[in-house]
């Protein structure tokens, strides 16, 4: 048993759930690298965002921590400690078990990550019946359980429903659920609200928000869109050609930007923002 002294909550040092050092990926068929070097860690509760333009190595990084790098690409410098382990020395089998169990995610075009012809509700009892072990009712009963939490309206008649039946924001709601049923530590949300619309995308980041709050999760979210970084993240990491050109609390770095391309991107924000704003009200026109 713990004593009371070692508790991170009495000590006050809490455990980073995830620390990631010096990471490095390459493709190795072109002999080029395309992480180069980044670093971060995550404690229960907190929340850090990787930012920057298309084809920077966000969606890299991320698949080097979970340990789905495509073929031929590989990590090839520093570390990767989940939970305390090393997950370096890991096997496949292994890697396996800790997925969904310890580390989660949850990519953009929720539909192609659920079996079209099976419907929504027995694809969350699925992951609970392979990694929790609970049997068909429970499964079930927990699987209900899950599209509550997630806040799905009438959740008995969603759990009966095929993909095709359900909107974005809805299958984006299911894919949080199977990603969160086995009760990871760490989920990573990888550009998980780019498809959505605007008012859809707010109400699945107040999910996440909701979710670290009430089990001490800890996020990763990936996007190229700042505003959802300031919403949700403690820290941010700012990407560019697979290196991580400025790091820091992120109030400090969107307000008081280091980096020439960190200004760039928060200029380009704000004329975005602003295109979207007269887009809108022409429209309204
Ligand atoms: N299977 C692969 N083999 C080799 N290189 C790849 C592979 N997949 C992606 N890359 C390269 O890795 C680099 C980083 O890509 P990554 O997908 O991490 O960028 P990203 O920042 O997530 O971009 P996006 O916002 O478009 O998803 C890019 O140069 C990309 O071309």
């Amino acid at each position: 048993m713990t004593s009371l002294a070692e508790t991170p909550a009495v000590t006050g040092v809490a455990e980073p759930v995830l620390a990631v050092r010096d990471v490095r990926v390459t493709a190795l068929a072109e002999g080029r690298e395309i992480v180069k070097g980044v670093s971060f860690e995550l404690t229960p509760g907190r929340t850090v965002g990787i930012v920057g333009e298309s084809g920077s190595g966000k969606t890299m990084t991320c698949r080097a921590v979970l340990g789905i790098l495509p073929d031929h690409v590989e990590v090839t410098g520093g570390s990767v400690h989940l939970a305390g382990a090393d997950v370096s020395s890991l096997t496949s089998a292994q890697w396996t078990a800790l997925r969904g169990s310890t580390i989660s995610a949850v990519f953009q075009d929720p539909a192609s990550y659920l079996n079209p012809s099976i419907p929504v509700g027995p694809q969350i009892a699925e992951v609970l019946r392979v990694k929790k072990g609970l049997r068909r009712r429970e499964a079930r009963a927990r699987a209900l359980d899950l599209l509550v939490a997630v806040h799905l309206r009438n959740p008995a008649l969603v759990y009966t429903q095929y993909p095709f039946e359900l909107s974005g924001g809805m299958l984006q709601r299911i894919l949080i659920a199977a990603a969160i049923a086995a009760g990871p530590r760490v989920l990573i949300a990888d550009e998980a609200t780019t498809a959505l619309d605007v008012t859809v995308q707010a109400e699945i980041l107040d999910l996440l928000a909701e979710l670290r709050e009430r089990t001490g999760l800890a996020l990763v979210v990936v996007s190229h869109d700042l505003a959802v970084v300031a919403q949700l993240c403690d820290e941010v990491l700012v990407m560019r050609e697979g290196e991580v050109v400025e790091q820091g609390p992120t109030a400090r770095v969107l307000h008081r930007p280091r980096h020439e391309y960190t200004r760039l991107l928060i200029a380009e924000h704000e004329q975005y923002g602003l295109d979207a704003f007269f887009g809108r009200t022409e429209a309204g026109r």
